[in-house]
């Protein structure tokens, strides 16, 4: 069916409906049960006035923007190849998605939390790397960082509510997980370049909460196998269920496959700068089916099958060619 003139072309009546977190303090309930929802049916949710400093994003995103602007051969100092792609820069052209025959047109840079010189988790999480060349870079990028982690628990403790499990269920179980912020740039496509700019993948973690997607292109999977736009208004987060958590509540919130395709032809020209912050568990943390998440319907599908959070991000970082 083709649009009239007075229809709105870009209107999807599917389209995700923003939960605003200003709810979180007014009515913890209701926001609870909205974000569940959104959850329940996308796997993603749109989350706005998030109450994050604008900014001390801005300046983590500039200082990002010109670490990427540097020549490729002083970037490339900062790439740790065989490391799981934790730390410092991956560059153009290494990661895929899983399965995928082409690699995925962007770069990005990693940072993970610090941790204290004898801490136990230290055989798990590596230093962090920080470029000297971009003035200010560490101290805006770890403050992003740690806005970003205190968010994701906030979100975290309305999930624990929609799920009825105690609103601190997930508390000590993130308290020092193996997070990373991870700073994307994807250059500006050719009209004729092949691949997408980020192919059709789950996330691995727990939950990702992203900024920076209203440059087009990123979609999700329904589960009639078409494509979504999720194009958030500006400033707003998106948030969405990682492998981990899918797998934590055998499938109640489910980990929805997504992409970042292409732009139109006058966007092309455009880089994208997007900020996904994958939020992950303790690397002990065993991840075990929830016994509330199995019901006759919805038996277990992980059955003895329980793994360590860090077995399960080695296994899935060797699927997307970092290891
Ligand atoms: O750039 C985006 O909007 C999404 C990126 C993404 O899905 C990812 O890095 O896992
Ligand atoms: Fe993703």
């Amino acid at each position: 069916m083709s649009a009239t003139p007075t229809e709105t072309p870009s209107t999807d009546d599917r389209a995700i409906k923003p939960v605003s977190m200003t709810g979180y303090d007014a009515d913890f309930q209701a926001f609870s049960d909205a974000l569940g929802a959104s959850f329940t049916r996308y796997g993603f949710a749109v989350i706005a006035d998030h109450g994050l400093d604008q900014q001390r994003i801005d300046a983590a995103i500039n200082d990002a923007k010109a670490f990427f602007a540097l020549p490729e051969d002083v970037k490339r100092q900062y790439h740790q190849p065989g490391t799981g792609g934790a730390r410092g820069l991956t560059p153009f052209g290494v990661e895929a998605a899983k399965g995928a025959a082409t690699v995925d047109l962007k770069e990005f840079w990693h940072v993970g939390r610090e941790l204290p010189a004898d801490h136990p988790y230290r055989k798990y999480m590596r230093d962090n790397l920080w470029p000297t060349e971009v003035e200010g870079f560490q101290p805006h990028l770890y403050g992003m960082f740690e806005d970003l982690d205190a968010l994701g628990r906030k979100i975290l403790r309305a999930i624990a509510r929609y799920l009825e499990l105690g609103d601190d269920y997930f508390e000590d179980k993130v308290e020092m997980g193996n997070s990373v912020l991870r700073m994307l740039h994807y250059p500006p496509v050719p009209a004729d370049a092949p691949g997408v700019r980020a192919g059709a993948h789950e996330d691995i973690n727990v939950i990702t909460l992203l900024l920076g997607a209203e440059e087009a292109g990123l979609q999700l999977k329904e589960k009639d196998g078409s494509w979504l736009d999720i194009a958030p208004p500006p400033g707003a987060l998106v948030v969405n269920i990682g492998d981990m958590l899918q797998r934590l509540t055998n499938h109640v919130l489910p980990s929805t496959t997504h992409r970042v395709v292409n732009p139109a032809p006058e966007r092309r020209g455009f880089a994208r700068y997007s900020t996904p912050f994958f939020l992950h568990f303790n690397p002990d943390f065993p991840i075990e089916t929830l016994p509330s998440a199995v019901t006759p319907d919805n038996p277990d599908r992980y059955a003895g099958k329980t793994i360590l959070a860090e077995d399960y991000l080695t296994e899935r970082l060797r699927e997307i060619r970092l290891l």
